[in-house]
């Protein structure tokens, strides 16, 4: 019998950026901690999970608990599973509410299971993620950090690359006390959309990679969205009304992900003013995760 111990600690995410659904994303100085120790060739035990902070007391800590999930789903594809498994989390990212909770988790899950069976935790954690996940935004800028673009490869395996930001970018996150979540957000929109809403999006997006990353003076006109936001709001009025009256103050303001969180591409401070149009929100000034996923340590 072996016994291996990895701790993974893994940002927050905001996906989509305003106009870039499902292909953009960037990672924030906010984190979850998870220690797993696996063993192999022992008896089967039942799996152990303790939780502190986010989700404590809400998430399932038996085999439905989104890192057992993920660890069970990458063991499989490595082909060993193991016979023990505790875990220990804590967790800072609230859940269902924009900020890749579940990125985080499925991300934590995919890099400990390549860590503890002695893989670069690196090697194809964006794929086996993103299948677990459904869309590769968010494991992407989890997995990378920074701001990230994300697709699909012709054979449908998920690419990544990453993108400096500008030192004058400071996202703040304005978060509502309500949750959304991801599978709700993602049925109110339709299959179809008018290709002139598709080719304002093509030209935003496309502008919003050059904005971040050289001219953050372009960031309102680049955070303009006709592809998903409008069509969300009637299961978050409020995001919709927070950001509709900062994006009138010139700030660039856009759902966080599938929301209820909006996220401001700020320049320079200007927390202060989301302040005065966000009474109610907890307004928190974060800063550009540039590790991603990080194995802590590792034992063998
Ligand atoms: N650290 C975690 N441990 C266990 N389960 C988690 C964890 N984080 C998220 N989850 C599960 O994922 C759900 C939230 O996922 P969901 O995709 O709806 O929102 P999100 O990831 O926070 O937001 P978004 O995808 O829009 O950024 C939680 O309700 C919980 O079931
Ligand atoms: N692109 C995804 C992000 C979810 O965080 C969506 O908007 O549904």
């Amino acid at each position: 019998m072996s016994t291996a111990t990895v701790r993974v600690r893994t940002p927050a995410t905001s996906a989509n950026l305003g106009p870039g659904f499902d292909a953009l994303g960037l990672a924030l100085s906010l984190h979850d901690e998870v220690e797993v120790t696996a063993e192999f060739g022992g008896p089967a035990t039942p799996v152990e999970v303790t939780v502190d902070g986010e989700g404590a007391g809400s998430v399932p800590l038996d085999e439905r608990h989104l890192v057992v999930r993920s660890l069970r789903t990458a063991f499989a594809e490595l082909g060993e599973q193991p016979s023990a498994l505790r875990l220990s989390c804590r967790n800072a990212l609230p859940h269902g509410r924009g900020l890749g909770s579940s990125a985080a988790a499925i991300v934590a899950g995919v890099v400990a299971a390549r860590a503890l069976t002695g893989l670069t935790a690196h090697d194809d954690a964006l794929a086996a993620a993103d299948r677990i996940e459904g869309h590769p935004d968010n494991v992407a800028a989890c997995l990378l950090g920074g701001l990230t673009v994300a697709w699909r490869d012709d054979a449908g395996a998920a690419r990544a690359t990453r993108v400096d930001v500008h030192p004058d970018v400071a996202p703040v996150v304005c978060v509502p006390s309500f949750e959304v979540s991801t599978e709700k957000a993602r049925g109110l929109l339709p299959d179809t959309v008018p290709h002139a809403d598709a080719a304002a999006n093509a030209g935003r997006a496309a502008l919003l990679v050059h904005a971040l990353a050289r001219r953050p003076d372009l960031l309102l006109d680049a955070t303009a969205d006709r592809l998903h936001q409008h069509y969300r709001e009637p299961a978050m009025p409020e995001t919709f009304a927070l950001v509709t009256a900062l994006r009138a103050e010139g700030l660039a303001a856009v759902v966080s992900g599938a929301g209820p969180t909006v996220l401001v591409l700020a320049t320079g401070d200007q927390t202060g003013r989301v302040r005065a149009l966000a009474g109610g929100w907890d307004v928190r000034a974060l800063q550009v995760d540039t590790r991603g996923a990080v194995v802590e340590y590792a034992t063998a």
